[in-house]
């Protein structure tokens, strides 16, 4: 039997400095997200990030935290039950930090008789940092305990057509009889490095101001370029005008150069530059998580309104947006059916 398993980036277990840091210590040893050698990576995670980072992250995660638990959990769980409710083929969702495992979510599949999995990483652009270490795992811990179950992956989507319509419909929803002179798209960030390393052609990926535009095989696995992608995917569909628009890269941890241009840069040059009214979206999420509810709604509003800003909307992440869920359904249907497609 077919089954479908979501995974995304994984919570603390609550926003106590304990199980911040527990969580943390997880996610930043991955060597798919600090990746430096590990005894670099241990000093680093065990005796600097983990001994200073887990109490001001806690007091962020208190700020966003719901009363039914994380945000991001929360509405990936929603997210999962109406998609389930759309489909007869079993639907687990797991994490791929913390409680909530990748291991856990085969056996849940498995115990309901499955032995074909669609696997979702729930990232619309492709990176080490993200999607590349759950395919990693997943296949570790496939080989491991579940050697019987053939697993499929589900490529990065940020140029699907039906994506790109859904991102765009939610925005113009969101920002409809709202004022705005700019709208920022801003994605998570990643080291530099990460584009180097994610270059299967060596030679194409250069960080300049034309390497993400001139087609390229490196484009299948380049993160800037596929993040660039959905600004320029959106900005046509909205029929955005030039200059009204722009890319940032948020959440810069550490003292290596990152994507540029920075968010919180961006929206300082911005207000200085005399935009009054801004709006911003964050595509490389689609649940909306402590980097979209605390570092830009929140602190992305204070920097805002500091540098003499007024209007600062922000546009949810897709969540359980009804066209969402109908359009990932579509594409699970595609797979499991494809036999009913249209030839
Ligand atoms: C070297 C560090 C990090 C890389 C590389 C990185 C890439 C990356 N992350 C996301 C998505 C999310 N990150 C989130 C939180 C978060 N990210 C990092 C570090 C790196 N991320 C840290 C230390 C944290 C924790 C919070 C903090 O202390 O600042 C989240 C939110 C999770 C939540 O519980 O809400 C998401 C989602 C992407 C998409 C990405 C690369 C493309
Ligand atoms: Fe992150
Ligand atoms: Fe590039």
């Amino acid at each position: 039997m077919k089954g479908i398993l979501f995974v995304n980036l994984g919570s603390p277990d609550s926003p106590n400095p304990k199980d911040v840091k527990k969580y943390l210590g997880e996610f930043l040893m991955d060597e798919r997200v600090i990746d430096v050698p590990l005894w670099a990576r241990t000093l680093l995670v065990k005796g600097i990030i983990l001994n200073t980072r887990p109490k001001a992250s806690a007091a962020a995660y208190q700020k966003i935290w719901w009363e039914e638990g994380s945000p991001l959990i929360v509405i990936s769980e929603r997210l999962k039950k109406k998609v389930q409710k759309r489909i007869m083929y079993p639907v687990a969702l797991a994490m791929r930090y913390g409680s909530m495992t990748i291991k856990k979510g085969l056996q849940e599949l498995v115990d309901k008789g499955v032995d074909e999995v669609l696997l979702i990483p729930l990232y619309p652009q492709f990176a080490m940092a993200t999607t590349e270490t759950i395919l990693v795992l997943t296949e570790e811990i496939r080989k491991a305990n579940f050697p019987n179950l053939t697993i499929t992956d589900l490529p990065a989507f940020y140029n699907n057509k039906g994506y790109i319509e859904v991102l765009s419909d939610s925005i113009s929803k969101h920002l409809e009889g709202k004022t705005y002179d700019h709208l920022l798209f801003s994605y998570h960030g990643v080291p530099e490095r990460h584009i180097f390393k994610s270059d299967v052609t060596n030679s194409h990926c250069k960080i300049d101001k034309s390497c993400c535009a001139k087609p390229s095989s490196a484009h299948e696995f380049c993160y800037r370029h596929q993040c660039f992608e959905v600004t320029r995917l959106v900005a046509k569909k909205l029929d955005l005008k030039p200059n009204t628009f722009s890319t940032s890269f948020q959440s810069r941890l550490g003292f290596d150069p990152w994507l540029q241009p920075y968010t919180d840069r961006t929206i300082e040059r911005l207000g200085k530059q005399g935009v009054k009214n801004m709006a911003i979206v964050t595509p490389a999420f689609v649940s909306d998580c402590l980097e979209t509810l605390e570092e830009i709604a929140m602190e992305g509003q204070e920097i805002f309104h500091e540098i003499g800003g007024d209007n600062f909307t922000t546009v949810p992440c897709l969540n359980d947006d009804d066209a969402w869920v109908d359009l990932l359904t579509e594409w699970i249907l595609n797979w499991a059916e494809p036999e009913k497609l249209p030839v």
